[in-house]
């Protein structure tokens, strides 16, 4: 069995692959202390809980944060007896080309993100990850990341009014009736919900103009759903995208190693 983990700014999702599909999904906090054994206290009441008696035989890692690397490493290899693939290092390759800047660290997740929407959707991509950061990923039509675009995520932009404005309250996102709002919640719900909304488009109209070719446009990320109730502005959303590029890049590093 293969357990995939994708480690964001945020979150930290882990996940279990059986061969043909996910078994279980847990997630928790990213946090770059956390020890290799602390993953496993944690991992392994989860699965005495749902009881999944599965052997952990591979690990795969995507992580946006570097210090949380060396702890899932030591963690994969005390408890699974494992080396794991870790996403964007030295003995992991991927099955699609990168085209940026020389010089650029592409995060790991977004080259998951390629990855999966090549392998489910074909070539010709945005995928639009609603995570910490808000991404756009370019994926042409040979499966290449070609580029993209990084926006502040919506509650990261929440959170900034909040710290930044002494009168401004901690505030959850949700799609706000109006456009004029009559309170101060509202009226900060509707700049980040309706000016998320204009981004996309935004975003979305020209990427596509510039790539010149029809593309489809993925979302992952939990908040995509309320986007798309508003306005029809992705043409697939797909919650396990990333843990599904994770399972894509396992296959193809053990079969070329
Ligand atoms: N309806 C909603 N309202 C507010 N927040 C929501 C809603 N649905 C999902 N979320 C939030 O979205 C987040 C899930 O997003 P996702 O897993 O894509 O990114 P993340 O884990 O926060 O970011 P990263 O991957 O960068 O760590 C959860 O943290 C959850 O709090
Ligand atoms: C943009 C984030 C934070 C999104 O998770 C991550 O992909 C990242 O840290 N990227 C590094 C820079 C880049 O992707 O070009
Ligand atoms: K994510």
């Amino acid at each position: 069995m293969l357990l995939a983990i994708d480690c964001g700014n945020t979150n930290t999702v882990f996940s279990i692959w059986d061969g043909e599909r996910f078994i279980a999904t847990w997630r928790t906090s990213t946090e770059w202390q956390r020890t290799a054994d602390q993953y496993y206290v944690w991992l392994s009441s989860l699965m005495a809980f749902q009881k999944i008696d599965v052997e952990i035989t591979e690990v795969i890692v995507s992580s946006t944060v570097p210090r949380v690397v060396f702890n899932l490493r030591v963690f994969a290899d005390r408890y699974f007896n494992t080396r794991p693939i870790v996403v964007g290092k030295e003995g992991c390759v991927l099955p699609v080309d990168v085209r940026v800047d020389e010089g650029t660290a592409v995060g790991p997740d977004r080259l998951v993100n390629t990855v999966a929407g090549y392998d489910l959707y074909g070539g010709d991509l945005i995928v639009v990850d609603f995570g910490t950061a808000t991404t756009f990923d370019v994926v042409d039509r040979d499966g290449a990341y070609i580029g993209g675009v990084i926006a502040p995520g919506v509650n990261l932009s929440l959170e900034a009014l909040h710290q930044a404005a002494a009168a401004l309250p901690h505030v959850d996102i949700t799609k706000p009736q109006m456009v004029i709002g009559t309170n101060t919640v509202a009226c900060m719900q509707s700049g980040v919900f309706w000016g998320y909304i204009g981004l996309i488009k935004e975003i979305c109209a020209r990427i596509k103009a510039e790539h010149g070719r029809e593309m489809k446009v993925i979302s992952t990320g939990g908040l995509a759903p309320l986007f798309q109730q508003s306005e029809d502005l992705f043409d697939e959303f797909n919650d396990d995208l990333t843990s599904h590029g994770l399972v894509v890049i396992n296959a193809y590093n053990r079969k070329n190693s």
